[in-house]
């Protein structure tokens, strides 16, 4: 299984080295337009192949996407990250034609690939690709719920004192500070809702704690953060790659789930060997899906930026 990462910064590089750490691919390929960077974060992380227990083989190129032939997986890390105060929709006007040039590349020398887009924003730079590629809707995912989830189990587990373990939760909706919509309702600890165990108000506090989790780390790092969105595109690539068949909230293409339709936004799928299998349609209450339509709206109107 051959796997290309564009964009060899921080989250590309995190993406990689947890990839091949879980040791499910044969080769990765890092592409950036810096010269050098993606051949020597690949050289790098290479030597740690023995210390780290992989056989997965990294190399790097500086923008030759013949090196990236007949991949199955490519992921779209490249573009410009926030700074403190700004917001993921802010990134648009440089994003875009990063993200256009780099899918219509790729598909060019893997016309078979499955794209998991993750520059920001994130959405809307989804759509974009659906727009340009026209592939089939199954080989187009956003990641930004499989991050956006993982950070609301962390700040559940916090809440809970309890082990992130032994929490399950999903966030659904656009992937910005404000779109963001997670299922407080739905959440468990170990089976129990956990509405069980916390009040309203601290369920409240946690829901806007993972909303601006991103612009929580932002501020402290002073760019956006690296570590959880890395693990998170690893494990979007290892249910394709391994055909695990998880669940995921993603961002896909609707064409009438949820009532909504012509735009790409966070719900939950299956994602396996052929991409996206399915969409799975929860049944939201009346105040999930007021929230999930507004987030909807927010997302249209970026996208008409485009
Ligand atoms: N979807 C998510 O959940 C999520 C999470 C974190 C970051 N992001 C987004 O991911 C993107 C990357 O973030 P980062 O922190 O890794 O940024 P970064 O600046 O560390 O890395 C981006 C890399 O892209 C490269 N690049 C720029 N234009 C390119 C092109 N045309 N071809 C190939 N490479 C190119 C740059 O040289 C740079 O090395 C940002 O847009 C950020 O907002 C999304």
């Amino acid at each position: 299984m051959k796997i290309t990462v564009v964009g060899a910064g921080a989250v590309g590089a995190s993406c990689a080295e947890y990839i091949a750490i879980k040791d499910f691919a044969s080769e990765v390929v890092l592409l950036d337009i810096k010269e050098g960077v993606a051949e020597g974060k690949a050289m790098d992380l290479m030597q740690t192949a023995t210390l780290n227990g992989f056989d997965t083989r990294i190399s790097g190129t500086t923008g030759d996407y013949s090196q990236t032939k007949d991949s199955e997986i490519a992921v779209i890390t490249s573009g410009i990250p926030r700074k403190p105060g700004m917001t993921r929709e802010e990134l648009i006007g440089i994003n875009a034609g990063i993200v256009k040039d780099v899918a219509t590349q790729l598909v060019k020398h893997s016309p078979n690939v499955t794209l998991i887009v993750v520059s920001n924003p994130m959405d809307t730079m989804t759509y974009l690709a659906h727009k340009e590629l026209n592939l089939p809707k199954n080989r187009i995912i956003g990641m930004g719920g499989a991050l956006d989830s993982a950070r609301f189990k962390y700040r559940l587990s916090e809440a809970l004192n309890c082990p992130a373990s032994d929490v399950d939760g999903m966030v659904i909706g656009g992937h910005s500070d404000t779109g963001m919509l997670p299922l407080t309702r739905l959440a468990t600890r170990n089976s129990v809702r956990v509405t069980e165990f916390l009040s309203e108000e601290r369920l409240a506090q946690v829901s806007e704690d993972t909303k601006v989790g991103g612009a929580t780390l932002t501020k402290l790092l002073g760019t956006s953060a690296w570590y959880a969105p890395g693990a998170a595109v690893s494990s979007l690539v290892q249910s394709i790659a391994c055909d695990q068949k998880k669940m995921f909230p993603c961002s896909t293409l609707l064409e009438g789930e949820y009532g909504l339709k012509d735009l790409c936004i966070g719900v939950p799928v299956i994602i396996g060997k052929n991409g996206i299998e399915d969409i799975v349609e929860l049944d939201l209450n009346d105040d999930e899906k007021t929230k999930l339509k507004e987030s909807a709206e927010a997302v249209k109107k970026t996208n008409a930026l485009l």
